[in-house]
This record gives C-alpha cells, structure tokens and sequence, in this order.
C-alpha cells in the first residue's frame, strides 16, 4: 500500500540533474499535494548541494515559461525563506518562537509504537515506515506524522524534529525544526491539524476512518489545545518496523579508498602531514556535507579539493547510514583528501589556526548556517563563498512566508532578474 516509487539517491550529480530533468512544473502545480502527485523528489540533492534552487530554475526556465506565479517557484521560495529565518534568529529555531498552543508539558520522549510505526493510524505507520525505509517523504506525509507526534500524542516538537531529522536525507535543520514548529504552533498562528477525510483525499489507500483523527476540525484543534494524549489506537498492530541506527561521525563509516583520504585534524600528526602537503598547492576548496556540487567541478590545477567532516555537529545531529553514504560518496569521488576537524576543541583548534595560518594556501569554503560548521574559521583561516540563493535576501526580517515573498520578489523585480541581476546581491 505503498505510494513513493522508489527513487534512487545515488551520490552523483549527474543523477541530480537527470532528476531535474524530469520535473514538469505545470504538472507539479496541478498536483503536488497528493501522494502520488508530481513532485519533484529533489530535496536530498538540494540539501545537499549537489544542485540548488537557483541552479535548477535555471535549468527549468530554458524549457519552461516560469514567474513568481509559479507554485514551484514558490515552494523553492519556502526554503529560502527558512534559511532568512535560520540567519535571524541562529540556534534560535531550535527553541519555541512562540508561546505553545497549551501551557502543560509536552512528553519529551517518543513512544514506542510511534518509534516503531505501529501506531494503529495507517498514514502514520505507512510513513514511518517509508522514511526508515527511503529517507524521503512527501510533505503532506511530514505534515501529518508532526500533526499526529504533537498534538494526538503531545510529544514536543523539538522530540518529533530530532527523530525525523536523523532519518531524512534532505534532513534540514531549518526546513525541518521550522516546519515542526509550524504545526506545532510555535511558528504560526495555529496547530496544524488533519483528519481522516484529509489524508483518503489525498492519499486514498491509507484508510484512517474509524480512528481517533476520524472527527471534525473543531475537535482536533481543541485536543491540540489540551493536555489530552489520545495513545495508540485499540487494535493497532502488535509488531511494526525497526528503527535504523544514525550515528554521528565514526570511522567505520569510511570506504578503503576514503579511509586513504583521511587526514585526522583532531591530532598534531594530522595538522602537521596537511600543512607540509600545502605547499604544494594555491588553494585549498573545502567541501562541507551541503556543498557536494563541488565535488564534480572539473579538476583545477593548483586546487586540493578536500571534504570537510566536524564532528562536533554530528554528534549532536546524528545521521542515517544511508545519509552518510550519500555524502561520502560524494566525498570519495570528488575529494583529494577529507579533514575531520571537531570545533568543540578550543585549545586544540587555536593550534590549527596558527599552524595553517603559516602557510600560504588561500582556504575557501561554501557559506554554511549549519552550527559547527559554521564556525570553522575557528580552526581553519577560511574565506567563506557565498551560498548560491534564487531571491534575494530581505534586509530587515520577515517573520512570514507571505511577507517575506512579497518582499524578496519586490525586490528582484522578475524572476528573470533574480536570475540574472541578483546572482550574489545579498
Ligand atoms: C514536518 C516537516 C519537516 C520537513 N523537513 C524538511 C527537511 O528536513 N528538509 C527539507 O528540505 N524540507 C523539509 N520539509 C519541507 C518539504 O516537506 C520538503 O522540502 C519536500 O517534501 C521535499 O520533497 P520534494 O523535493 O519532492 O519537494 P517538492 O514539492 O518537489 O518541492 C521542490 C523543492 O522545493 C523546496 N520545498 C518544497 N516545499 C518546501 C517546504 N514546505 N519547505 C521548504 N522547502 C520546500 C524543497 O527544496 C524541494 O526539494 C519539511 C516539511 C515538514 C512539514
């Protein structure tokens, strides 16, 4: 009963493309919000960068006639806005934005039968097991299974997030934290709530009639606003799917040929073998997990291309081992070397940055908001290269989408001229 045709991640760009070269926007806008609409199936590449939003309008405008008006354009607009909301408000979109729609305490851990899929509620369990299973899921099936984690179970948000985070491929952590909040009601003006007439419209083979989302609005929103915790369903299943593991960075994750690429920052022997090979080169082009376009440029001499893996990050934002095969992957086939670095080490990194500081490489890395990460120039004399964006940036914060597009395409003027006139202008 199964609805995604399975579609295949593989760590390449060329498999990126010839997924963009599939998109029918027209199509797309007809259909998007059903299980088995058009959509495009490309955030795992998105998130991490194998392509990006501005590249595959791009692409798209050379078929297609396209404007602000378009839903696509839209809804690549939504991620953007995130991002705007990300740079606001930092590690912010981690906590509440707003006061919760009811005042108790949210359980702050998740069942086991939601863990497991085996809820009782078929578009619940039909999902978890899809996300295990895929690492990809269609956004009316997030919004359903956040609706069902918050409000039917009155698990907290940030719970929710963490978990489908950690199983997701396009795993964003403002898309997604932001996204949770919004049904949640921390990040909008109301819980987002859904019945069983909602998902037999849109997705008719996952039949939830008889089960406790088979009321009316006015019901379930006034749940969400209570303390009330409806469980798992009588005669849901006894048995349901296993959890996959997600880790953070650990060696076993390497392949043979990466494991030769490595150059452990973490040690002195490390920092000392990567300065003494420096020499050799102009620029070093650090690549980070959200970067991986970069990975398939064509060799420049004089560039050491290098993958970058903190692991500081990823101790606090685990990863599917399908999502770590495709980032290495990547990494493998487009990296000279791959540097671990951990930012949490401050003495330590101090030493980095003086001792690499000596050299006379110039280091460049992609813009990133993801933490850790982010303050790699803690550790390394990095100069940050924009984050290739479709709109430009408000200048003052925009805690809307509406506003937010509004002010962005005012901005730009047409969707041509974002294109063209405002490549980097924020
Ligand atoms: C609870 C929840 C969690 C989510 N977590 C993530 C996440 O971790 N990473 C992520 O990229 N998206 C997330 N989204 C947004 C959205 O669900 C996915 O981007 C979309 O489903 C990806 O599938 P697609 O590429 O087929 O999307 P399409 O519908 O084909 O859209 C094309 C592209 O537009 C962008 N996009 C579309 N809708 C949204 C949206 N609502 N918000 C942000 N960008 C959007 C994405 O880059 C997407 O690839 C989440 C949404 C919800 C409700």
């Amino acid at each position: 009963m199964q609805y995604q045709t399975k579609i295949n991640y593989a760590p390449s760009r060329h498999a990126a493309l010839d997924s963009l070269a599939k998109v029918d926007p027209a199509q797309y806008s007809r259909s998007r919000n059903f299980l088995d609409g058009a959509v495009t199936g490309l955030s795992p590449w998105i998130t991490h960068g194998y392509t990006n939003v501005r590249e595959a309008t791009q692409l798209l405008v050379q078929k297609y006639r396209l404007s602000f008006e378009d839903k696509l354009i839209f809804e690549f607009a939504w991620r953007e806005f995130f991002k705007h909301v990300h740079t606001e408000l930092g590690d912010g979109i981690l906590r509440d934005v707003r006061r919760p729609v009811w005042p108790g305490r949210y359980n702050n851990q998740l069942p086991d039968d939601i863990e497991e899929g085996r809820t009782g509620i078929a578009a619940i369990d039909a999902g978890i097991a899809l996300l295990y299973e895929t690492g990809y899921l269609h956004n009316h099936v997030r919004m359903w299974i956040a609706s069902y984690v918050v409000h039917i179970r009155k698990v907290h948000w940030k719970v929710g997030a963490d978990w489908m985070y950690s199983h997701l491929l396009d795993g964003d952590l403002a898309s997604n934290h932001l996204s949770w909040q919004w049904v949640a009601g921390t990040f909008s003006h109301k819980p987002y709530v859904f019945n069983a007439d909602n998902v037999h419209k849109y997705a008719p083979r996952w039949d939830c009639t008889g089960t406790s989302i088979d009321t009316d609005y006015e019901s379930l929103d006034s749940i969400a606003r209570s303390k009330r915790d409806l469980g798992r369903e009588r005669n849901a299943p006894p048995v349901g799917v296993a959890r996959p593991a997600c880790t953070g960075f650990q060696m076993d994750l390497l392949s043979e040929p990466l494991k030769r690429k490595l150059v452990d920052l973490r040690q002195p022997v490390g920092v000392e073998a990567s300065c003494t090979l420096l020499d050799q080169f102009k620029t070093v082009k650090l690549i980070h997990p959200w970067d991986l376009k970069a990975c398939f440029d064509v060799a420049k001499e004089g560039v050491l291309r290098v993958g970058l893996i903190d692991c500081a990050f990823h101790e606090v934002h685990p990863w599917s081992e399908q999502r770590w095969a495709f980032v290495l992957g990547a990494m493998e086939t487009g990296c000279d070397q791959v540097w671990i670095v951990d930012t949490r080490q401050a003495s330590h990194n101090v030493a980095i940055l003086a001792r690499f500081t000596k050299t006379e490489v110039r280091i460049e890395l992609r813009e990133t908001l993801n933490p850790g990460y982010a303050t790699v120039t803690k550790c390394l004399p990095a100069k940050w290269l924009r984050e290739e964006k479709l709109l430009p940036n408000p200048l003052r914060f925009q805690q809307s989408f509406s506003r937010f597009y509004k002010e962005a395409t005012t901005m730009a003027g047409s969707l041509e001229e974002a294109l063209h006139e405002h490549a980097l202008a924020d």
